[in-house]
């Protein structure tokens, strides 16, 4: 069979081989380990190679790494909708609409047979999130059970899952060209800086989602399992006033705590007078993304999430 899963008699979902894998880079030209690493990996691709599987390095939005900014024209993370990658106009288009219909090109089309099979996009963030892979669907048993591998071989350091399948905050990414697409996200790494931490801990998490491609081509049998992940609930932008500009800052018991449990009436942002605010929800959430300096633009301070532990059946080569 082709594209997709089904179901055998003993639900094993069967995958077809995943051949061609892409590493992008510089999706965010300021984002300092993926842009080096795919640079590296452009000159030098021992390291990523596996038997049988075609991995492709690849740097997304190579102007916008030029100038070390987020993008040029717009968020190329934001650009892979269908209106956008079937935009007439050429030239004449927004320059990250343009680069997103030669990725589509290149590595999809998006939602086709013919798109690569997985795509890892790596990012970094200047929150403390520590490693954290995203996922853009609870129902993609391939990508639940690279998680599981991940997170068992990453162990005793962690690497939490985030899910992001909300009707209203899910956004058209770069990845979202492949079968199955995987973000990578590692912080707390400033823009335009590169600490060792930070690169080594996302090299060493592609090492072993690449050992999991290999390991499933070769026609390992993964049994079931579970996976824990947060999943997206709520942005949260700053208190602004009327002119839009921000009026209290995130609070000093929240700033580094991503991931830790935000309780009602925990306070959330402080002042410039020093005053708390508190937060107002009904129960207790798990905030991430706190202070990342690129969502500021984006009207989001954080992002809450609900833990939650998904099932993914077993899985094999088709
Ligand atoms: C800080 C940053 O760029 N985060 C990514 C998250 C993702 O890849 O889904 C983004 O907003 O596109
Ligand atoms: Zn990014």
């Amino acid at each position: 069979m082709s594209n997709g899963s089904s179901n055998n008699n003993n639900n094993t979902a069967r995958f077809d081989a995943a051949r061609r894998v892409a590493i992008f880079g510089g999706t965010h030209g300021n984002e300092m380990s993926g842009v080096t690493l795919v640079n590296l990996w452009m000159q030098n691709s021992a390291e990523i190679q596996r038997k049988g599987l075609e991995i492709k390095p690849f740097l997304t939005n190579p102007k916008a790494v030029e100038k070390c900014v987020r993008y040029v024209d717009t968020d190329l993370n934001r650009a892979f909708t269908q209106e956008n990658l079937s935009a007439t106009g050429g030239d004449e288009l927004p320059y990250e609409v343009q680069r997103a219909q030669e990725i589509n090109r290149m590595f999809g089309p998006k939602g086709s047979a013919e798109a690569y099979d997985v795509i890892f996009d790596l990012h970094n963030t200047t929150s403390n999130m520590g490693c954290t892979l995203i996922l853009e669907s609870s129902k993609d048993a391939f990508n639940l059970q690279m998680m599981n591998y991940i997170k068992k071989a990453f162990a005793p350091a962690s690497c939490l899952v985030l899910l992001n399948e909300h009707p209203l905050l899910k956004y058209s990414t770069s990845r979202s060209v492949a079968k199955h697409p995987v973000g990578m996200e590692v912080g707390p790494q400033p823009q335009g800086v590169l600490r060792s931490n930070i690169f080594e801990a996302m090299r060493v998490i592609l090492k072993h989602a690449l050992d999991f491609i290999s390991l499933f081509n070769e026609g390992m049998e993964f049994p079931p399992c579970t996976v824990e992940v947060f999943r997206v609930l709520e942005r949260m932008d700053y208190p602004r006033d009327a002119n839009g500009n921000i009026i209290a800052m995130v609070h000093p018991n929240l700033q580094d705590c991503d991931w830790e449990p935000l309780n009602p009436g925990d306070p959330m942002f402080q002042t410039f007078d020093g005053k708390s605010i508190h937060y107002q929800g009904s129960s207790t959430v798990y905030p991430t993304f706190i202070n990342e300096a690129a969502y500021y633009e984006k009207q989001q301070a954080f992002v809450t999430t609900r833990r939650e532990t998904l099932a993914a059946s077993a899985i094999r080569k088709a």
